[in-house]
């Protein structure tokens, strides 16, 4: 089959994976081992997107009743964020899951010879440690997490290096995530975005991002409608 696409890059929270539960854990892990109050799934759901650090210091800041600026200053901070990384390492992969179709998606794509990447703000040892969880890191030619390069999405750094090392012009990828994030990224890298309704946009619905297509799953990929020549 003639696939539209080359280089499929994916969003990871929200796109590919289910994480906030076990996020969700972890965070509560440690503000409870600090007599913090904890977080709702909704609150860290919404606070998925810029990162895992910027997540807890959302929460750090909503648990204490301060502002996130006051915390990123905190003399506290690292050590608070080496007792969050000792629990998302335990609660890694016990709560999180490929949304429906993902899996099989990424395997007929792989076998239609369609390169394919992440492109995440998640940082690379919690990124590793997801993909790792449910066996998808073989499935990517490429991992761009949050911390791989001085920036991070939206900037378009991350789709570039993986159109530029892959040797796939932006007119033969495709972005898929969940997120105005992800949109911001594919428009700043020229890219065609496709966005999906089920993950994390900060409580926001994704047809306001201005997608190409807003699609419900990851089988969308498969019969894409075809592009003009
Ligand atoms: O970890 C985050 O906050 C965001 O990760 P994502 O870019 O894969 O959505």
């Amino acid at each position: 089959m003639h696939t539209p696409f080359d280089l499929v890059l994916f969003d990871l929270d929200g796109t590919l994976v289910e994480t906030a539960p076990e996020i969700c854990d972890a965070v509560n892990d440690t503000l409870r081992r600090f007599d913090l109050p904890g977080a709702t799934l909704a609150q860290v759901a919404a606070w998925i997107g810029h990162g895992t650090r910027e997540l807890l210091i959302q929460a750090l800041a909503q648990a204490s009743g301060t502002d996130v600026a006051t915390v990123r200053a905190s003399g506290t901070l690292p050590l608070i964020a080496a007792e969050f990384d000792r629990h998302y390492a335990a609660r890694c992969g016990t709560r999180s899951q490929p949304y429906p179709h993902v899996v099989d998606t990424l395997h007929t794509l792989r076998a239609q010879g369609v390169k394919l990447a992440v492109v995440t703000n998640k940082e690379g040892v919690y990124t590793r440690r997801v993909l790792d969880a449910h066996s998808l890191t073989p499935l990517f030619d490429r991992v761009v997490s949050g911390d791989s390069l001085p920036t991070k999405k939206p900037d378009p750094a991350g789709a570039q290096r993986c159109m530029a090392e892959l040797g796939v012009p932006a007119d033969r990828t495709l972005f898929v995530g969940d997120s105005s994030i992800d949109a911001a990224t594919a428009r700043n890298a020229g890219v065609r975005v496709w966005l999906l309704p089920y993950g994390y946009n900060m409580g926001k619905p994704v047809s306001a991002c201005g997608p190409d297509r807003v699609i419900a799953d990851l089988r969308a990929l498969l019969s894409p409608t075809p592009l003009p020549v």
